[in-house]
């Protein structure tokens, strides 16, 4: 539309077109002819002929009851037949890159004026990158994906793999040396976690939660105990081929039987020869669907081992429905009799828990990341539509029980924020084996407290949006799968309350024996 020229034509002229089968209007100073599309109109025809619409400038009444996308969409685009003028356009969506000047819409890093003890220029010429590749090649793969419950598609895999995408949600390490990291915006050797967060919550605000996962959740999760653990052999057969999206990766440790609590774990693995034969179910499994490989918890004779475990005979995955759209391929994993050569042992035998603990750091505070960025989109929504839904006569704003919503929602974020940039400044200081011992408690705490923000939050917004945050389509859209998944952070990954008892028990474990009041 930009490149088209555009007739130019009085509000009085556009006025006299208020009729059935000739029928104009204004939108934030655009000219629509309406005149075929009002029977075709989902909200229908005769809202359309009502006094203050027909022939009027029907910004506000427009803006009450649409997303800006509407009119972004091409059969709609072509309704516009000219402009009014002497006036501009003043509502347009955001170029890819761009940042919302929505206040609170963006981290205080990134807001035009603060300043920040963490982030450098070279995160923020990151983030720019980040942003600009998620809203070009993810965004619309988020809309259909979400719609059709289908996996993401191979081409949207290639573009990550090509950006290295996957390889950077792993974090910083040996597995980004000679990699070219968003078109080289940044040096394998510079990336932090810093860096990794921004590709998380760039992810997060262009993705429904489903899709978030769909984007190949399970490789972030099941990949790192074989970098960590695997043989030479093991790594070269698996890692390259899965960081280039060409195999799929799943963690798959929780079952019916056991969650939160590893130790309870049924799925068993009996040595025969140099074969483990494994045995049992997994359920949640993320990415289970399409995975090639499944980085397996088991239990051995002499305790609990992790397998890398083929797709193969006696691998069977089954969907499970969900809460969710099935784009996150989550499922119920069968292993019957399954053989797996010994060499695919990840770490010890009977040393399982180490690597399963040690990775669930990262895995919880990825998740944390995410969710910080969703819970931050919630607000951005809550601000632009309090601000522009007109009840009695004013802004949703002029009421103050609105506000107060605002203002918690504002400071849960906030708050959220301030202490996950905290806990990522310490990963970026500490060892792998560091991290373990002296960040599990804390990012336990922290991702119960994001996760129970995220629902308090869900249910201001769910109160403010009111009905619309009841749909899945139209102005509520993001509310209503916001409202609907935000639980998931409060149980994948580690259960909001077994956390929370986490980072507690950790803290008495380092209790000084003279603590006294
Ligand atoms: C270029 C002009 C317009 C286009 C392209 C358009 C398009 C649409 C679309 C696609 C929907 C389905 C819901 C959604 O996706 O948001 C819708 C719903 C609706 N539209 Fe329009 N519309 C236009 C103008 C108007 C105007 C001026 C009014 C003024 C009264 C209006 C009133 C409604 C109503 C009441 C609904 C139902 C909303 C709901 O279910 O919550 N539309 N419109």
């Amino acid at each position: 539309m930009a490149n088209r020229i555009m007739k130019e034509f009085s509000i009085e002229e556009v006025a006299k077109h208020n009729t059935e089968g000739d029928l104009w209007i204004i939108i934030d100073s655009k000219v629509y002819d309406l005149s075929k599309f009002a029977n075709l109109h989902p909200g229908g025809a005769n809202v359309l002929f009502a006094d203050s619409v027909a022939g009027k400038d029907a910004t506000q009444v427009f803006f009450g009851l649409h997303r800006q996308e509407v009119l972004f969409k091409p059969q709609y685009t072509r309704l516009q037949i000219g402009k009014i003028q002497g006036q501009e356009e003043t509502i347009r969506p955001l170029a890819p890159g761009e940042l919302s000047q929505v206040p609170y819409a963006e981290p205080t890093w990134l807001s035009k004026g603060y300043y920040s003890p963490y982030y450098t220029e070279g995160h923020r010429k990151f983030q720019v990158a980040a942003r600009r590749f998620f809203m070009e090649v993810i965004q619309p793969e988020s809309v259909k994906c979400e719609e059709s419950g289908k996996r993401i598609s191979q081409e949207v895999v290639d573009q990550m793999s090509e950006a290295n995408i996957m390889a950077m949600r792993l974090g910083p390490g040996k597995h980004l040396k000679g990699r070219t990291l968003l078109g080289g915006v940044v040096k394998p050797e510079e990336f932090d976690y810093f860096h990794e967060g921004i590709i998380h919550a760039e992810l997060s605000r262009v993705s429904s939660r489903a899709v978030v996962d769909g984007l190949l959740a399970g490789l972030v999760i099941g990949v790192p105990p074989i970098l960590n653990y695997g043989t030479p052999e093991v790594i070269a057969k698996v890692v390259p081929d899965a960081l280039a999206g060409k195999k799929y990766v799943a963690l798959a440790i929780s079952e019916a039987f056991a969650g939160s609590d590893v130790g309870g774990l049924q799925t068993t693995a009996v040595r025969d020869g140099d074969y483990w034969v494994v045995t049992g179910t997994k359920k949640w499994i993320t990415n289970g669907t399409f995975a090639d490989y499944f980085t397996t918890g088991c239990k051995t004779e002499t305790g609990f081992t992790v397998l890398l475990i083929e797709r193969g005979p006696g691998v069977t995955t089954k969907q499970i429905k969900t809460g969710y759209s099935s784009v996150a391929g989550t499922a119920y994993v069968i292993f019957d009799k399954v053989r797996v050569p010994v060499s695919h042992t990840l770490g010890k035998v009977g040393n399982g828990m180490q690597v399963i603990l040690s990775n669930f750091n990262h895995e919880r505070w990825m998740v944390v990341a995410t969710s910080i960025s969703a819970q931050r989109l919630v607000v951005e929504e809550c601000l632009k539509w309090s601000n522009q839904r007109m009840v009695f006569g004013k802004p949703l704003t002029a009421q103050a029980v609105i506000r107060a919503k605002l203002a918690a929602m504002i400071s849960r974020v906030e708050a959220c924020q301030n202490w996950y940039e905290s806990v990522t400044y310490q990963m970026n200081q500490m060892s792998y084996n560091e991290m373990s011992s002296k960040l599990a408690g804390p990012i336990g705490l922290l991702k119960q407290f994001v996760s129970r923000t995220a629902r308090e939050t869900a249910e201001d917004a769910t109160q403010v949006f009111g009905g619309r945050a009841l749909t899945t389509t139209g102005m509520g859209k993001l509310i209503e799968n916001y409202h609907r998944t935000s639980g998931f952070d409060a149980i994948l990954a580690g259960a909001e309350d077994v956390l929370g008892d986490l980072g507690v028990r950790q803290a008495l474990k380092k209790m000084p024996r003279g603590a006294r009041l």
